[in-house]
């Protein structure tokens, strides 16, 4: 029997209709024959998906270890790289990215609720003016509380343990020959967990559809939140910068929470969704200057910079791409307040350069947030008063070519034996800027000098 006949596309041709007339003892053979065919067919499928499956475990492919603390912007990074060979690839995700910005923004509004619950910026004058202000908001606040619900909702499901919803199968048109071989977000857990509940059987859908309905109709008093200038005056008197918080979306609060809202591609870069775990994500590239391999990145979510969480995965790995967030200096760290964030960083980079581990990987360093960072220093923000041994000006150029250097300098005298870094400054929310990075790191120097090397 042709394993034609049997595919399952074939499946209404075959087993073909029982001959006219066919006595008892005839059928009884012909189910028999049927039987033994089905058996045939079955393993000749299965040895196929096998030996496809194999392949595509041995298509050569370069490993990729995306590290960097937590916020750096590694996922942001891969949603760029994915982004590049597949223009496509959200597409398939627009809702659950979308349900991810609610949650974003519902964040930021219950972060003022908040304030507003610890009476500060209630005006304390008694004048009718500034009662009529505080009545204003004591009715927003009214108004908006079931979002304090909704986030609970939102984060419950987030977190909820259970089966993930993956849309195995998809393959995607691609840009330059390449495609996506594994869907797009089979390793971005935390998404599918946005996705409807019938997909993971977490909650009802109404629950998620409730929560986004109610999103919907708190959208003008969320507007009206932001635009209120006593919320404004309080946020400042307490040095709280909500919009230098990750997935800010409240000045897009009037599109994010309509109706018909569909997110942009630049919302999904600016969306926080954090990675919890190690992520794999695959990129098959099957021609152009990607040397006709696979890349497979390993995202180390949260605590990226510990060596115990990476240590599993340095096995084959050739590239290392280091995430920096140059906007950090004068932040500190959110689990030890008396670390400043950048000086955390430059240790993490030492012990990363230095381990032996790592001795034959080759790196890759990204200057993340460098809008951000210029954007404080244009405001003022004294990059010297935060590193000490810094005498250059108060400017992004002059800032970022000291961190270069000083990133530079750490690689070259701690790394066990020599090799090149490949520094790069992005602003990884830029798809543009940043798909111009990754053309470098696809056609440029460290691709072709691992392939003379015969490393790959
Ligand atoms: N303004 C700005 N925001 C950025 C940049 N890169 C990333 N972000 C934002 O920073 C937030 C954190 O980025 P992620 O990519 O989630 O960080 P991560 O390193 O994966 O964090 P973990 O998953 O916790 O390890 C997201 O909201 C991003 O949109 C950047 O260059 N500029
Ligand atoms: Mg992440």
């Amino acid at each position: 029997m042709s394993r034609h006949l049997l595919s399952k596309s074939h499946d209404s041709a075959w087993p073909p209709p029982p001959p006219a007339h066919e006595s008892d003892s005839e059928k009884q053979i012909r189910l028999e024959d049927e039987r033994k065919a089905r058996i045939v067919s079955e393993s000749i499928d299965r040895s196929i998906e096998l030996e496809k499956s194999e392949k595509q475990k041995h298509r050569a492919q370069i490993k990729i270890l995306v590290l960097g603390q937590s916020e750096s912007g590694k996922s942001t990074i891969l949603k760029n790289f994915h982004l590049y060979f597949h223009p496509q690839a959200f597409q398939s995700d627009l809702s659950a990215w979308r349900a991810v910005i609610r949650f974003n923004l519902i964040r930021s509004v219950n972060c003022i609720l908040d304030l507003l619950d610890n009476k500060g910026s209630r005006p304390s004058s008694t004048d009718s003016a500034s009662k009529a202000i505080s009545d204003h908001l004591r009715r927003l606040a009214l108004r908006l509380a079931p979002l304090r619900h909704v986030e609970n909702l939102l984060l419950r499901r987030h977190s909820a343990s259970g089966p993930v919803s993956g849309d195995e199968g998809n393959s995607f048109p691609t840009r330059g020959g390449a495609s996506i071989d594994s869907p797009l977000y089979t390793g971005w857990k935390a998404l599918s967990k946005f996705k409807r509940s019938s997909e993971s059987n977490v909650f009802g859908v109404d629950d998620v559809d409730d929560s986004q309905r109610v999103i919907e109709a708190c959208k003008d008093d969320i507007v009206s939140l932001w635009a209120n200038e006593s919320i404004q005056a309080t946020l400042k008197t307490r040095s709280i910068a909500l919009e230098e918080q990750s997935g800010f979306f409240l000045p897009d609060a009037g599109r994010v929470a309509a109706h018909d809202y569909m997110p942009t591609t630049n919302d999904i870069l600016r969306a926080r969704l954090p990675t919890s775990g190690v992520e794999e994500h695959r990129i098959v590239i099957n021609e152009g200057s990607g040397h006709g391999k696979d890349w497979l990145f390993y995202d180390v979510g949260g605590a990226g910079g510990q060596r115990a969480v990476w240590a599993p995965f340095v096995d084959d790995v050739k590239v290392v791409i280091f995430l920096a967030p140059i906007c950090a200096f004068d932040q500190p760290l959110d689990d030890d307040p008396r670390t400043n964030r950048l000086t955390a960083v430059f240790d993490s980079w030492k012990s990363v350069c230095g381990n032996q581990l790592l001795s034959e990987v080759h790196f890759i360093l990204l200057l993340n947030k460098c809008d951000i960072l210029d954007k404080k220093l244009k405001s003022g923000v004294p990059f010297a008063k935060y590193v000490s041994s810094y005498r250059d000006a108060n400017d992004t150029r002059s800032v970022t070519k000291y961190l270069d250097r000083k990133f530079e300098h750490i690689h070259k005298t701690i790394s066990p034996s020599p090799r090149k870094l490949y520094t790069h400054i992005t602003c990884a929310i830029n798809a543009k800027t940043t798909a111009t990075v990754i053309k470098r790191i696809q056609e440029g120097a460290l691709l072709h000098n691992l392939l003379t090397a015969g490393y790959l």
